[in-house]
């Protein structure tokens, strides 16, 4: 997969170097390119935005620039035609749905807005050429698109064949079977008086994997009880409503 990031704040991004994700993009298994929003400016304020048409407050990113950089890293005519992802507080909520979707994408490219956002046309117009997606991770509003885009890059990035250590763990952990993870324990036995659940050391791998079914769908019911809703008919066995 490649990514590629437009921004006017390169180095919000440099945490995608680090860690896991730095170790896939030096083995290849990840192409990233991050590119400064600036490069498409033509004055000597390097101006990214403007004052709102219509009036209201703050200011809003200039659509010649953001169309100048979208053709330059999206290409006008070639393919593979990328996916654009534009983070936005107005933007459908992304999920791991959403991050299991787009894993199976070649490439994607995020568009960082800040201020009151980018101008529309730019998604419009783009929009024309390539798939284009405007998304939130949650019901709150960051001051700009790059910590939304860390998010879901880091989300989709962790799928992908031989980025994580043991490819089981993203078949295993959260929302991957519509259900939170449950509780996790390690060394030592006891600590500060509390006890690792006995049926983790019991060497029973039924009764254990029952135990975290158990763990893990009493804490959805506790906590996200809308996923519990929205579980497939058939999901909940026998043994899950006991
Ligand atoms: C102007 O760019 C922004 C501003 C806030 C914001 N908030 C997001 C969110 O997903 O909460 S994405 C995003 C992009």
């Amino acid at each position: 997969m490649r990514i590629d990031v437009i921004t006017i704040f390169p180095d919000y991004l440099a945490p995608l170097r680090e860690a896991l994700l730095g170790k896939a993009i030096e083995r290849d298994r990840i192409a990233v390119g991050v590119h400064d929003l600036r490069n498409w400016t033509h004055d000597v304020h390097r101006a990214v935005d403007d004052s709102p048409y219509g009036g209201g407050p703050g200011m809003v990113m200039k659509p010649d620039v953001w169309g100048e950089a979208l053709d330059a890293v999206c290409g006008t005519a070639q393919t593979p035609v990328p996916r654009l992802v534009v983070p936005t507080p107005a933007g459908r909520p992304f999920d791991q749905r959403t991050a299991i979707r787009w894993s199976a994408e070649p490439w994607l490219v995020f568009a960082c807005g800040r201020y009151e956002g980018i101008d529309q046309r730019v998604i419009d117009d783009a929009a024309t050429r390539m798939p284009v997606e405007e998304v939130s991770i949650g019901d709150y509003v960051l001051v700009g698109g790059e910590v939304a885009a860390l998010v879901m890059i880091e989300a989709v990035a962790r799928l992908l064949p031989g980025v994580l250590g043991n490819p089981l763990s993203a078949e295993q952990d959260s929302f991957s079977d519509g259900l939170l993870e449950g509780p996790c324990y390690t060394r030592p036995e006891v600590w500060r008086g509390h006890a690792v659940p006995d049926v983790l050391r019991s060497g029973n791998h039924a009764a254990i994997a029952r135990w975290r079914r158990d763990q893990a769908l009493a804490r959805t019911y506790r906590r996200r009880p809308d996923l519990l809703a929205a579980l497939p008919t058939g999901t909940l066995d026998a043994a899950d409503r006991a």
